[in-house]
């Protein structure tokens, strides 16, 4: 597959996202730089030379490039954790660089790498710790903390009052998510949140971040190393070169399509078929439906309900219809009721995942299928490795209509090089979907 092969779905994203831009949820604000200076002490060079940017509200800006360019030192500066040297920040259209920078920073959330969590304190304290310099009622407090732990998916009742070491570190994530979300800010400020978390957990915890945005609406500026990540995440990524120097900002599709320089075609350059297939999300293939059974549920009614479906496997759910296990009719059979047994490798991805995170989980957990998810955890059905395949294999087809891929053709006479086999001796030639 060459660069260029996955290009025309790039129109059917932008055409996707514009229209569920259309009616989606604003709370954010815009931020604007005009002419943003930042001279460090002793360099020749300034680290942001003069950058001038809007950022719409309620949209994920991703902003890439290489080391040293300018990424964090811009971040820091929209809350002034870095004063510039020259030019003017707004918020809202209010002057911030004239404001109080500490009572700035309180309505500006901040998540950096590995959560930056008070390590003495428990969960429900540091996602307390922005409301209580607000002086908010103890009971608000605790409702809000609730909230947000419910809104990045850890049950309060389990973590509320754990502290930071007893939790993974993707826990540890969701929990400085919730925290920089406590006092309701309109901007989110995002520092590499997820580089320090394996890839299956950044992926989820990716799509968690899409999930929030869709339900709260906020402006997220987010930094981060990874190109797919910024594809992925951003409504628009800003490229920037050394000095901060802006390259392009644009949404994803348009960079992948019409690198604006050298730098970005460069850039971009052996991530973008990858990042084509990250454009395309798990809600945009056929989604298989699946049986669902409850725990307790008489395991004759189930299975018979699972064979007039035509399947020889079905979804175990928890009350809030969240997948636990996906047990074969021959496994449900040795219980008169379905068990409850949550299976830590059950492949799960949400429908905003894209079908690289899909491939990705499908791999990890060597399964033929994934679950797929709403936004609240609850499944809706299931993708196949096959319909992943069938998508792609259409995507390429439209790319050959458009003849914008090269094939080398064999000519008649020269020995053609023989197709690898890639798989195991003892490996069955069937393809096999989910059990
Ligand atoms: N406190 C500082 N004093 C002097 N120079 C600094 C300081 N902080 C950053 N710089 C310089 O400013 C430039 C931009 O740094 P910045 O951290 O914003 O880049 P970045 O794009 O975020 O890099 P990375 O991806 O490596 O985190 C670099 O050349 C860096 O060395």
């Amino acid at each position: 597959m060459t660069d260029s092969t996955t290009a025309p779905t790039s129109k059917t994203t932008t055409a996707q996202a514009s229209s569920q831009r259309s009616d989606r949820v604003v709370t954010g604000e815009s931020i604007r730089l005009d002419g943003v200076v930042k001279r460090y002490r002793g360099q020749p060079k300034p680290a942001v030379a003069k950058l001038d940017l809007e950022i719409e509200a309620g949209d994920i800006v991703a902003f890439v490039g290489p080391s040293g360019c300018g990424k964090t030192t811009t971040l820091k500066m929209i809350n002034r954790l870095i004063e510039p040297t020259e030019g003017r920040i707004y918020i809202g259209g209010r002057d911030v660089t004239e404001e109080n920078p500490d009572r700035l920073r309180q309505s500006i959330g901040y998540v950096i790498q590995s959560g930056g969590l008070f390590p003495h304190w428990s969960v429900r304290k540091n996602i307390g710790a922005v409301p209580r310099m607000l002086k908010w009622d103890k009971k608000r407090i605790d409702q809000r903390t609730e909230y947000l732990l419910d809104l990045v998916g850890l049950d309060p009742a389990v973590f509320a009052d754990r502290l930071p070491k007893d939790m993974s570190g993707g826990q540890q994530q969701r929990v400085g998510v919730a925290r920089a979300l406590a006092a309701d800010p309109p901007v989110l400020l995002m520092d590499e949140p997820f580089g320090a978390v394996d890839p299956i957990t950044r992926a989820r915890l990716q799509d968690k971040l899409i999930a929030i945005q869709q339900e709260l609406g906020k402006t997220i500026v987010i930094v981060t190393h990874d190109f797919e990540e910024a594809t992925k995440l951003g409504d628009k990524v800003l490229i920037l070169s050394a000095g901060g120097h802006v390259e392009q900002y644009a949404p994803p599709e348009e960079i992948l399509a019409n690198p604006a320089t050298p730098f970005v075609e460069e850039f971009v350059g052996s991530g973008a078929t990858l990042a084509h297939l990250t454009l395309t999300r798990v809600r945009d293939v056929e989604i298989k439906p699946v049986v669902t059974a409850r725990v307790g549920e008489a395991s004759g009614s189930v299975i018979a309900r699972t064979k007039a479906a035509g399947e020889d496997w079905l979804v175990v759910v928890d009350a809030h219809g969240r997948p636990r296990s996906w047990p074969t009719i021959d496994e449900v059979s040795t219980k008169p009721e379905v068990s409850d047994y949550l299976d830590p490798r059950l492949p799960v991805v949400a429908q905003s995942s894209t079908l690289n995170d899909a491939l990705d989980s499908m791999l990890a957990t060597s399964q033929g299928g994934v679950l797929v998810t709403d936004g609240h955890g609850a499944v809706v059905g299931a993708l196949t490795i096959a319909s992943v395949m069938e998508k792609i294999r259409g995507q390429l087809a439209d790319v050959r209509d458009d003849d914008t891929v090269g094939y080398v053709e064999h000519t008649e006479g020269t020995a053609p090089v023989e197709t690898p086999v890639v798989a195991a001796d003892d490996e069955p030639a069937d393809e096999t979907g989910p059990r």
